[in-house]
């Protein structure tokens, strides 16, 4: 991570030293402590480009994107495709960027205010499919939040962004938001392993199926995993999903694998039971049933496919 060093702005216009690449420009998309990202054109077609205060940090982004995109599992698109890395002079300095795919789509937190909160454990089982292919390769994500997720517009499925955060196993987690951090729970450390991804992937579950006001009273000190606990029996929508979550806050799942089976079983047997009560003919919260069915038709199209296939 860098403090210090300012993050270089990109130039209208410019040309990859090494590769030749000629990018225009569009607009920045966004801008943090590590990196800034840009919408440009590179032969007409839109790209992602990241450039950071440190070149080292790009490469480390640059190597964990790589090799989420290599493999047996590659079809499982983690992470927006890598298109190209180079350097670039800003102002006499060298600095490295990579541009990558575009992500035409909403940010996780915006797609569930639009659409509600039955896609969220679809969208959940989808983000767990796609931790599973970045562990296998040795990685934690690290800082995992809604922020960081992007649900496509052409096909809601989920893709991380920003792998800053990105870290090894084993070592100290590189980058994390209080909110979505273990150790800020006071529910074990930051050592970098899938136990880690999978605590702050609950904690987004609890705040993206929740009102703001019921978060909000979740932020009392010192931050306690009882609290969420109590979220989860009063909301219609969590409590089902209780015991995965629960396990999940406990470090009792060894992959995201194991969580994904036990989500979709939950998603799976509530499926059947609103198919049941239909053909009965006594379903009656019609929009429940709507919603959920929406969002197994598109669990079925997507995320069972991959399921079946890892
Ligand atoms: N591939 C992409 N396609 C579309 N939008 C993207 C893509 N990558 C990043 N963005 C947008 O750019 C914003 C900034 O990206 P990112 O979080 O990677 O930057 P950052 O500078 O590393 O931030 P931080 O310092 O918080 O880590 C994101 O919020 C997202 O909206």
């Amino acid at each position: 991570m860098s403090f210090n060093r300012a993050i270089p702005k990109l130039p209208p216009q410019f040309r990859g030293k090494w590769n030749q690449k000629t990018y225009h420009v569009l607009r920045e998309l966004g801008r943090g402590a590590n990196g800034a990202v840009y919408l440009v054109s590179q032969d007409g077609v839109r790209r992602a480009v990241k450039i950071g205060a440190e070149g080292m940090d790009i490469l480390m982004e640059v190597h964990a994107l790589k090799s989420v995109q290599q493999g047996r599992d590659a079809r499982v698109t983690v992470a927006p495709l890598l298109c190209d890395v180079d350097d670039l002079y800003i102002d006499g300095r060298s600095c490295t960027f990579y541009a990558m795919e575009y992500l035409d789509g909403e940010q996780l937190d915006q797609f569930v205010q639009r659409t509600g909160t039955d896609w969220v454990p679809v969208l959940i089982i989808q983000l767990l499919a796609r931790l599973a292919v970045l562990h296998q390769r040795g990685w934690v994500f690290g800082d995992l939040k809604p922020e960081n997720v992007i649900v496509t517009r052409a096909d809601s499925q989920v893709r991380l962004i920003d792998f800053g955060g990105v870290t090894k196993h084993g070592c100290a987690v590189r980058q994390f938001t209080e909110e979505y951090d273990r150790a800020a729970w006071h529910a074990g450390d930051r050592r970098a392993e899938p136990a880690y991804d999978l605590f702050s992937l609950a904690v987004m579950t609890v705040r993206l199926a929740s009102s703001p006001e019921v978060w909000k009273s979740s932020r009392t000190e010192p931050r306690q995993t009882s609290l969420l606990c109590d979220i989860i029996r009063n909301n219609d929508s969590l409590y089902p999903f209780r015991v995965p979550l629960i396990k999940a806050f406990h470090g009792q799942y060894a992959g995201a694998e194991e969580m994904k089976s036990d989500m979709l079983a939950i998603v799976q047997g509530r499926t059947t039971a609103v198919q049941q009560k239909k053909a009965s003919g006594s379903g009656s919260s019609g929009i429940w049933i709507g919603g959920l069915f929406v969002a197994s038709m598109l669990l079925l199209a997507g995320t069972l496919y991959y399921a079946w296939m890892m």
